[in-house]
């Protein structure tokens, strides 16, 4: 059974203070884009998780793994044996790793949907995104796909409606960040002093309603995007080149690294990536385009297509 499951951009990242439980509440906007993972689920004796592809190198095989984690919390929550559910996780992946894009919960998502196939649970989506929210804040947008509103630790969900399809560009950096290091850097810049904060959400929710790029460019905002450049600073520079080379706004994805450059069409996108590959800022350049569905079920001998790709 395999999943293919894309990753995913915050268009708007608003980060309350940090809650008594260590996590920050959050008012986000989610999009999902065509950078995906393929995961394939099947019955196995040898239990375990194999992972190639974009940075798997940096991806644990075993327990760890945040697709493991899935077999294991939907194997009790079902009432099988977590510790021998006699099932391989085989991922391919193509969200960068520890890059902002939410790879390890993309796997976490298709895991669950594979499994729920593959076991032949009687599931909604409901019951599935339960789940979800325990493996991690982000796994429930990775089920949805689309464009949603998150809010919560961001795992409470509402779909967006959006008129049209966006063209980025993505500069993967040579390196990952932790994603709790970066919200521990914004505590830290916010007890120093007062970074800014993005505005009000209902903006940029009217610009993706309209489905007009320019507009959606002025409106994107990320409050943990000052924290990642403070503990990654060449973040400074890949975000002024994809600007230089005709992007209309450039942001850091989530906590980064992985900085997202909006176009303005598709052609456009092309053009962009060829000149921030040049520009020697980062390891590599994709273009992807968004929204797309979350986590789907695409058989098992499809092979996927080949993502349009300039290396660095
Ligand atoms: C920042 C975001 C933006 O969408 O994603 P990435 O850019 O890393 O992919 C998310 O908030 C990451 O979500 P996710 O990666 O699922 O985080 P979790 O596993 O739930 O939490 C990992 C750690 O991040 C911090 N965390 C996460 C979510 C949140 N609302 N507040 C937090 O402070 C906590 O330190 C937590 O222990
Ligand atoms: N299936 C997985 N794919 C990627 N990373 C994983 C996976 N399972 C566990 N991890 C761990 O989670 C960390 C965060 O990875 P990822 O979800 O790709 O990044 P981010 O939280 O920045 O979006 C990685 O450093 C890696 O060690």
């Amino acid at each position: 059974m395999t999943v293919r499951v894309p990753g995913k951009l915050n268009l708007h990242l608003g980060v309350g203070d940090v809650r008594g439980d260590g996590y920050h509440d959050l008012c986000t906007v989610f999009q999902a884009v065509a950078l995906t993972d393929d995961v394939t689920v099947s019955v196995a004796e040898e239990p375990g998780v194999e992972v190639v592809g974009e940075g798997s190198a940096a991806v644990p095989a075993g327990a760890s793994n945040l697709a493991w984690r899935a077999v294991q919390t939907l194997a009790t929550h079902v009432g099988r044996d977590p510790d021998d559910p006699k099932v391989r996780v085989a991922i391919r992946k193509g969200i960068p790793v520890a890059g902002g894009m939410a790879g390890g919960s993309a796997d976490a998502a298709a895991t669950l949907v594979a499994l729920a196939s593959l076991w032949r649970l009687e599931m909604g989506r409901d019951e599935l995104a339960t789940i979800a929210a325990k493996l991690g804040s982000d796994v429930p947008f990775l089920l949805h796909g689309g464009n949603a509103l998150g809010t919560g630790r961001g795992e409470q969900i509402v779909p967006v409606l959006s008129r049209h399809t966006y063209h980025w560009v993505l500069a993967f950096d040579r390196r990952g960040l932790s994603t709790p290091d970066v919200y521990t850097e914004l505590d830290r810049l916010r007890a120093e002093g007062d970074p800014p904060r993005v505005g009000s959400v209902e903006p940029l929710l009217e610009a993706l309603a309209t489905g007009d790029p320019r507009q959606l460019a002025l409106l994107l905002g990320n409050d943990l995007q000052a924290a990642a450049v403070s503990l990654r600073p060449g973040l400074r520079r890949t975000l002024r080149a994809g600007v230089s080379a005709g992007a209309l706004a450039g942001i850091v994805s989530g906590s980064g690294p992985t900085c997202a450059f909006l176009c303005g069409d598709a052609q456009s996108a092309v053009e962009v990536a060829a000149e921030l590959s040049g520009a020697g800022v980062c390891r590599t350049v994709r273009v992807a385009q968004g929204p797309v569905p979350g986590a789907r079920t695409v058989g098992g001998e499809e092979t996927r297509p080949t993502p349009p790709q300039v290396h660095a």
